[in-house]
């Protein structure tokens, strides 16, 4: 059985009196979910908590029965929980395999387990002949592909990604998208990005988020159906995503 991640009364502000969020809860669909909103909405604080790099103000997240404000429960909640960040960073010294190795053996895998696996999560993001290369020497599509080997190398059951293909080549996004789609049954993935482009091609489920709400939750089908009639079918997501987001026209006093 697949379980969600679930938001219960989550607040959260980095600085005080400024809340990214106020009481959120919500508990995002499994499958593929494309997770859309403007600039500053709130998503990569959202995927953060939901990956616990932040902690709540208060409320908690959820994954099944496991809880992130339950100490007992959060050696496990991170091992099923695989996070890319924004912004992705090399370690000094340490090879592409290195790399992946290390970020499974920070999720509880075994460091000989997580030698073993770490070919076969490069393998998925083309980055096998890279394997020997250090991290620093790579581009920032290159790094981005190995970030993503590390969110595969411990066989999570929810992927947490973020921007997972900004700075990717087109050859790139399209082995990304094989990756979604090969995904195993039991995985789920919240992919942020701001391309709408192939929503309908990769992605199950839509979620938007605006100031820290969530604005729109459901399959894909649902979503399109916001854009405005006769809007091309080429253009459908895009449209659907600015009628939902678009700000109430001011009213004249
Ligand atoms: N480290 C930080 N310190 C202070 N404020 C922050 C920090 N990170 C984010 N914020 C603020 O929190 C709010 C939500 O930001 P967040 O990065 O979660 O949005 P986002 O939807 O991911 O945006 P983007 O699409 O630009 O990546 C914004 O107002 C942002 O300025």
């Amino acid at each position: 059985m697949i379980m969600p991640i679930t938001f219960q009364g989550c607040a959260f502000g980095y600085r005080r009196n400024r809340p990214v969020l106020h009481d959120l809860t919500f508990t995002f669909p499994t499958g593929r979910t494309v997770f859309l909103g403007v600039n500053g909405a709130g998503k990569s604080t959202v995927l953060s908590l939901a990956a616990t790099v932040l902690r709540p103000a208060a409320g908690h997240v959820r994954h099944g029965a496991l809880r992130t404000d339950r100490r007992a429960d959060l050696r496990t909640y991170r091992r099923q929980v695989a996070w890319l960040p924004q912004q992705v960073s090399p370690v000094p010294g340490l090879t592409v395999r290195e790399q992946v190795a290390y970020a499974g053996w920070l999720k509880g895998m075994r460091q000989g387990d997580a030698r073993r696996q770490a070919p076969r999560a490069l393998a998925q993001v083309e980055m096998e002949e890279f394997a020997d290369h250090r991290t620093t020497q790579l581009s920032g599509g290159q790094l981005r592909r190995v970030a993503i080997a590390q969110a595969l190398v411990h066989d999570a059951e929810v992927l947490l990604l973020d921007e997972p293909t900004a700075g990717l080549d087109l050859r790139q996004r399209r082995v990304f998208q094989d990756v979604l789609h090969q995904l195993p049954p039991h995985v789920h993935a919240i992919v942020s990005t701001h391309d709408v482009a192939d929503v309908e091609t990769d992605f199950e489920q839509v979620v938007v988020l605006d100031a820290g709400e969530v604005l729109f939750t459901g399959p894909v089908a649902g979503f399109l159906d916001h854009a405005p009639a006769g809007t091309p079918a080429a253009r459908r997501a895009e449209e659907a995503f600015h009628a939902l987001t678009a700000p109430e026209p001011a009213c004249a006093s």
